[in-house]
């Protein structure tokens, strides 16, 4: 029996072992300082096994995963280090930023355990094991953080199981990989934070604020509802990165106020346009890095029962819908509906499917 031990059975925790569970020979174990989610953990049925002793869990554990928040994880490290682990035990992380963890692993005796800190480049706004699913890092990137002192064989075994997955998997350094997910996932939280609690304080004298905040502020602001635990770890521990891109952020908006102070149209123009440009270059479908699911749109009549009737049409092709979102309804003007698939293929067969029953799709 291959054992994995998962600490810290949430979002991500969670969405490991519904990959895991089940497999040949794999037994699942989920642990948790409180009784109450690690009884959880079992109702839910993500886990074989749950228990809140750390002994218990990492003893003959093949595989370790620590899915914890980020400032929990070299408390984590050490206790384990402490602990007579399975020899050839590789224990691993979930982690958002990997210097700090990589470093804590380098600074305690493992014995004949390895580490190798990992981050699935998939995640939600969500939280909880509630949040979990088996579908999460389809097809996301799945980052691993080797160096030159680690054994290629434990490096392939990790790699092999993490093919339940279905996530591709790349080698990035440490402190390289905290600079690149700093611009693009921890300095968008935070500016989606701020965006949001700048509203927030406008809406609080003039609540047509929220009354009126449609597409364009909810697509950038929905990590703005992330966990703020999670959030609160992954920022101070990046905080010399997020410095330093924070200050390159107020150059780029004070290009702004000067493009505005001058009338620049032609400036604004050339923003737009090289944002623009960029962005369509990037891995669109792909889920992970910018979309968590495979999407499109359909203009809708707005009256009612044109939700069922897009659901019934795919239903009966036998189309698997995930999410189905009116993300723009105003009297007398043609909505929008933003379907979510999990697989390309739902998405291409819907696609075809809404052409024939004249809908006009797009991306
Ligand atoms: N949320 C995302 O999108 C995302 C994506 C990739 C990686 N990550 C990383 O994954 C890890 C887990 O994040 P998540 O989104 O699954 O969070 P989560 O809140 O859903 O799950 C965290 C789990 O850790 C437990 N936990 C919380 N505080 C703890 C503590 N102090 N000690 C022990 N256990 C504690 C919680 O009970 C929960 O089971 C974090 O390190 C995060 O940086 C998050
Ligand atoms: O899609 C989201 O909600 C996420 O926040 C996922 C996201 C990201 O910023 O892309 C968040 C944190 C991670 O560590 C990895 C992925």
């Amino acid at each position: 029996m291959t054992k994995i031990a998962i600490f810290g059975v949430g979002l991500i925790g969670g969405s490991l072992a519904l990959c895991f569970k089940g497999k040949p020979g794999i037994t699942v174990v989920g642990h948790s300082v409180r009784e109450s989610s690690a009884a959880k953990y079992l109702e839910r049925g993500v886990v074989d096994h749950a228990t809140t002793s750390m002994r218990e869990a990492a003893e003959g554990a093949d595989f370790i995963f620590l899915c914890v928040p980020v400032g929990s994880l070299e408390q984590y490290v050490y206790d384990l280090s402490q602990l007579d682990l399975k020899p050839g035990c590789i224990i691993t992380d979930v982690g958002s930023t990997k210097a700090s963890v990589a470093a804590s692993a380098k600074r305690v005796q493992l014995g004949e355990a390895v580490f190798i800190g990992g981050h699935p480049m998939a995640g939600s706004e969500r939280s909880g094991v509630e949040a979990a699913s088996f579908y999460l890092f389809e097809n996301a990137f799945y980052v691993l953080t080797p160096d030159e002192s680690t054994p290629k064989e434990a490096i392939d075994r990790l790699t092999e199981l993490l093919a339940y997955t279905r996530a591709h998997i790349v080698h990035v350094r440490p402190d390289e990989h905290d600079e690149i997910v700093g611009a693009i996932s921890h300095l968008p939280h935070i500016i989606a934070v701020a965006l949001v609690n700048l509203v927030r304080g406008y809406n609080n004298s003039n609540s047509l604020y929220s009354v009126l905040a449609a597409g364009g502020f909810r697509d950038i602001t929905r990590i703005g509802s992330s966990d703020p635990v999670v959030w609160r770890d992954i920022l101070v521990n990046n905080r010399e990165v997020l410095l330093k891109l924070l200050r390159k952020w107020q150059g780029g908006t004070n290009a702004f106020i000067e493009m505005l102070e001058n009338e620049d149209g032609a400036g604004i123009e050339r923003a737009f346009t090289q944002s623009g440009q960029f962005r369509s270059k990037l891995p669109e479908r792909r889920k992970g890095m910018i979309h968590s699911v495979y999407e499109c749109y359909i203009d809708v009549p707005d009256h009612p029962g044109v939700i069922g009737h897009v659901a019934t049409e795919l239903g009966n092709s036998n189309i698997n819908l995930s999410n189905i979102q009116i993300i723009e309804s105003r009297e007398d003007v043609p909505g929008v509906l933003r379907l979510s698939f999990r697989k390309q293929e739902d998405l291409d067969r819907a696609v075809e499917k809404l052409g024939q029953i004249g809908y006009s799709v797009h991306f």
